[in-house]
C-alpha cells in the first residue's frame, strides 16, 4: 500500500466496461494512483491533453475507437506520451504484439489477475523518467527509417542490455546511444563516451577497467576505468572496430560475466551497466578477415540499429535545419533566423557527406555570420560549403551516373512499398531475385523479412 506522503502518482484508464472499469479505478487508488477512468477515446484524449500521467492502461476495443489506433495517432502527433499498457482479449494478443513493436509498453491478456496488473502498472510507474515515451518524430527526424528508430527505442531500453549503432560519421551515433541511455537508465546515470581508436593499444585496458596503485609504472595510485565509472548507466563504445583482438577476448568476459578486475587487482568487481556499440566499419567483414572476434560479433550484434546517411533520407534535411535554426532562436532571442525556402531547397539537394555534424556546424556558422535574419543561399554556399548544389556537379562516368539513379529510384520505390520485396519487384517489373541481386550490387539494404 502507498505510503501517503508519497506524492501519488496519475494514472489514466481507459475502459468502457463499467464492473471492470469501477473494481479497477477502486482498486488503483487504494493502490495509492490518482485515476482518471475514461470511458471512451474522446475522454482520454482529453484527460491525456490537461494531466501528465505516469501511464495508461487501455482496453483495445472502445465505443468509439479502437484503442490501439488511438495509441498510434497520439504517438505520432504528442511530444511525450506516458508509456501505455494495453488490456486484450485472447484473440487480440496479435494485435497487442503489433503495439508493443510500435513502442507500447506492455500487455496483459482478459481474464487477468489484478495483483499482477498492479504489479506491472508500479514497475512502469516507477521506471525511469516516469517511463515517458518521447514520441519518435520529435526526436530523431522525420524520415522513417529514424521514426522506426526513435519508436523502437523505448522498448529495447527495456529489454536489451546491449546495442550496436552503425553508419557513416556523423549520422547520429552517439545522439542515439543517448537517447537510449536515457530511456535504460534515466538521465541522472552517468554515461561514459569512450572513442576506442583515440586510445592507444597498450593503454586500453588500464582505461576501460581500472588499475591498482603499483600494477605498472607510474601507477602512483588506484583509478577505476571506463566501466567502473559508468556503473549503473551506459559505457558507448564508438569505433569499436578498432578494438585489438586481445582486448575484444576480455570485452566479451566482462560482458558475459558483469564483473571485471582491475590491472594488478585480485579480486573481481561486480557492475551493472548497459553497452552502447558504435561503429563506421563492416564487422560481419572484419570477422572474416580475422579481425573481429565472431564471439564478441555475435554478442553485441544481437540488437543492431543501422543510422542511413543524410542523402538516404532527404526528407530529414529540412527538419534538421529548422531544428538548429530554432535552436540557435531560442539561445539569441535578440537576432532571431529564418530560413529562405530556396535554400532549404538548396539545402536538402546537397549531399552532406559529413552527415548531420555537417549540417548542425553549417546552420550554425550561417546564422552567426548572416547580416539580416533571412537565412539565404549565400550564408550557406558563399564561403561555407564547397561543394554547393547549384554548382554545376563535375563530369564523371555515364555508368556511374546510371547507377546513382538506379540506385535512388530503387530506394523510392521501396520506400513507397514500406521495404516490401515482392511487392517492390512487381512495381518494378522484376522478380524478387533480380531486385535482390541489385539491391546487393547498389549497397542498399534489403529487408529481409519482407
Ligand atoms: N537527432 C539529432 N538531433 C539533434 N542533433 C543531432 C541529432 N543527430 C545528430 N546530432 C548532432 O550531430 C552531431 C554528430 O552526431 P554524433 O556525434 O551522434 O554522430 P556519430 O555518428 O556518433 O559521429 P562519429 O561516428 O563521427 O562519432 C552532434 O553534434 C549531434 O549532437
Amino acid at each position: 500500500m502507498a505510503n501517503p506522503s508519497e506524492t501519488r502518482s496519475r494514472l489514466c484508464l481507459i475502459e468502457d466496461d463499467e464492473i471492470i472499469g469501477e473494481s479497477l479505478t477502486d482498486r488503483f487508488r487504494l493502490e495509492g494512483f490518482d485515476v482518471d477512468w475514461c470511458r471512451t477515446g474522446i475522454e482520454a484524449r482529453a484527460a491525456l491533453a490537461t494531466h501528465r500521467h505516469a501511464v495508461v492502461v487501455s482496453d483495445i476495443r472502445l465505443p468509439d475507437c479502437n484503442g490501439g489506433e488511438l495509441f498510434l495517432d497520439l504517438l505520432a502527433s504528442v511530444p511525450m506520451l506516458p508509456p501505455f499498457l494495453f488490456m486484450t482479449a485472447f484473440g487480440s494478443i496479435d494485435r497487442a504484439v503489433e503495439l508493443i513493436k510500435a513502442g507500447a509498453a506492455d500487455y496483459i491478456t482478459k481474464p487477468f489477475d489484478p495483483d499482477a496488473l498492479v504489479a506491472k502498472v508500479r514497475a512502469l510507474a516507477e521506471g525511469y523518467g516516469a517511463g515517458q515515451i518521447l514520441a519518435g518524430a520529435e526526436v530523431l527526424g522525420v524520415s522513417p527509417a529514424m521514426r522506426r528508430i526513435a519508436e523502437s527505442l523505448p522498448r529495447l531500453a527495456r529489454h536489451a542490455d546491449s546495442l550496436l549503432i552503425t553508419g557513416e560519421s556523423g549520422v547520429g551515433k552517439e545522439h542515439v546511444a543517448r537517447l537510449f541511455h536515457r530511456y535504460a537508465a534515466g538521465p541522472q546515470a552517468p554515461f561514459v563516451a569512450v572513442n576506442c581508436a583515440a586510445i592507444p593499444d597498450t593503454l586500453l585496458e588500464a582505461e576501460l577497467f581500472g588499475y591498482e596503485k603499483g600494477a605498472f609504472t607510474g601507477a602512483t595510485k588506484a583509478r577505476r576505468g571506463y566501466f567502473e565509472q559508468a556503473g549503473g548507466g551506459t559505457v558507448f563504445l564508438d569505433e569499436i572496430g578498432d578494438m585489438p583482438l586481445s582486448m575484444q577476448a576480455k570485452l566479451l568476459r566482462v560482458l558475459q560475466e558483469h564483473r571485471l578486475q582491475r590491472l594488478g587487482g585480485e579480486a573481481p568487481i561486480a557492475i551493472e551497466f548497459h553497452l552502447v556499440c558504435a561503429t563506421h566499419c563492416d564487422l560481419r567483414a572484419m570477422v572474416d578477415e580475422g579481425r573481429f572476434r565472431d564471439d564478441l560479433y555475435y554478442r553485441i550484434h544481437v540488437i543492431h540499429l543501422r543510422i542511413p546517411p543524410l542523402r538516404e533520407r532527404r526528407e530529414d534535411i529540412p527538419w534538421f535545419v529548422h531544428h538548429f535554426v530554432d535552436a540557435f532562436n531560442r539561445a539569441h532571442p535578440e537576432e532571431k533566423r529564418r530560413i529562405d525556402p530556396r535554400t532549404e531547397e538548396a539545402l536538402t539537394r546537397y549531399a552532406w557527406p559529413g552527415n548531420v555534424r555537417e549540417l548542425k556546424h553549417a546552420v550554425e556558422r550561417a546564422c552567426i555570420l548572416s547580416p539580416g535574419p533571412l537565412l539565404g543561399a549565400d550564408a550557406f554556399f558563399g564561403e561555407g560549403l564547397d561543394a554547393g548544389p547549384d554548382q554545376p556537379p563535375p563530369s564523371r562516368p555515364l555508368a556511374d551516373y546510371l547507377m546513382d539513379c538506379e540506385r535512388d529510384y530503387l530506394r523510392m520505390v521501396l520506400e513507397q512499398h514500406g521495404g516490401h520485396m515482392t511487392r517492390s519487384a512487381e512495381a518494378l517489373g522484376i522478380t524478387r531475385k533480380t531486385l535482390w541481386e541489385k539491391l546487393r550490387r547498389l549497397g542498399l539494404q534489403a529487408r529481409e523479412d519482407l
